[in-house]
């Protein structure tokens, strides 16, 4: 393990530009991490794969940390996410690979004549474009419907915007996003390859807890009552991997098994999919590499976790 290493903190985006620029000159691949902070080992993880990258070149580790409004609808949690700046930079300097954390107040050009999220109309966190704000989306048309995209209208536009955005400031080689938000990796593969981002795009392992919960900084809102109960999401997406090994197959049987344990354990079930993975067309029987998809509720805190399934391999 490298010696722990306070990164440069960097919060304004043309210095952040030219930061990148700098290593770049010095013969290094930039690499971004992009987190919305409260950072635990799932994140650190995804800074693991970055160090890997695989590179000719030493690699220089951008981690951004930015709670993206555009990608809450007003109705989200976006007041309650939870935040920890400067735990989020002592567990940083204990990787020792860390470069530089991106931390900007605010990554939206605001305009005259603001409409709060709260006035009525307003469809995202960002206070939107009544006058000469923001009003530029990348949307990724077919992967950001369906799954996430049904119950969190705004989120994918957000996302590819900010992406978009981070990607225009950092100008990184190589990006690196967790599985466990699935959609969104997808989303985000397939938006560089159409609008030809030079970036190459790592999709990084779900870190979960010994007990099988998948990591989140949510988790930190579940009681302990709720957290217990969410284990049946990781649980029910094992017993039904190991089913689908075994030879049990039929999708609608094994997304009725699944709602029907997470509810049972108390739980409010958002969806279940069963979709090929790379397309995330939803399937009707598993006869090759395919991701099951499970959003649920478990009291204020809504979780979200997969499981990918070849039962070719
Ligand atoms: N358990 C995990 N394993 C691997 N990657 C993860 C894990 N949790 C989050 N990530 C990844 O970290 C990146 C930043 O995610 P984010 O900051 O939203 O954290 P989060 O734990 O997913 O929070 P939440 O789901 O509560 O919003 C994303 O690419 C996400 O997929
Ligand atoms: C990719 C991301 C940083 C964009 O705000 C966010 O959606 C997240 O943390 O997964
Ligand atoms: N990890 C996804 C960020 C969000 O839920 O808004």
């Amino acid at each position: 393990m490298a010696a722990p290493r306070e990164p440069e903190v960097i919060r304004d985006k043309a210095a952040m530009r030219a930061w990148s620029r700098r290593r770049r000159a010095e013969g290094k691949t930039v690499a971004v991490v992009p987190t919305m902070g409260y950072l635990h080992q799932g994140h650190l993880s995804l800074i693991s794969a970055a160090a890997a990258a695989a590179s000719a070149d030493p690699v220089a580790i951008v981690v951004t940390i930015y709670v993206n409004p555009s990608q809450f609808a007003p109705s989200e949690d976006l007041a309650t996410y939870p935040s920890d700046f400067a735990g989020d930079l002592r567990k940083l300097a204990s990787t020792g690979v860390v470069d530089a954390v991106f931390n900007p107040p605010d990554l939206y050009v605001r305009g005259a004549g603001r409409r709060g999220a709260a006035s009525g109309g307003a469809i995202s966190c960002l206070e939107e474009a009544a006058g000469d704000g923001h009003e530029t989306w990348v949307r990724v048309e077919r992967l950001e419907k369906g799954m996430c995209g049904a119950s969190r209208p705004v989120f994918f536009r957000g996302v590819a915007t900010i992406v978009s955005k981070l990607f225009n400031i950092i100008e990184p080689d190589v990006a690196v996003f967790g599985k466990k938000d699935y959609q969104q990796w997808r989303v985000i593969c397939r938006m560089v390859r159409d609008l030809d981002f030079a970036i190459e795009i790592i999709g990084s392992e779900i870190v979960r807890e010994a007990d099988g919960l998948a990591m989140s900084s949510r988790n930190v809102h579940l009681s302990r009552e709720e957290r217990e109960k969410a284990l049946s999401i990781s649980r029910s997406l094992v017993d039904a991997r190991t089913g689908a090994l075994k030879g049990n197959t039929d999708c609608k049987q094994i997304k009725n098994k699944i709602v029907q344990t997470l509810t049972e354990t108390g739980g409010q079930v958002d969806y279940v999919e069963i979709v090929e993975q790379e397309s995330l067309v939803p399937v009707e029987q598993i006869d090759g590499p395919v991701v099951i998809c499970v959003a649920a509720w478990f009291g204020k805190v809504r979780l979200i976790d997969n499981i990918e399934i070849d039962t070719r391999s």
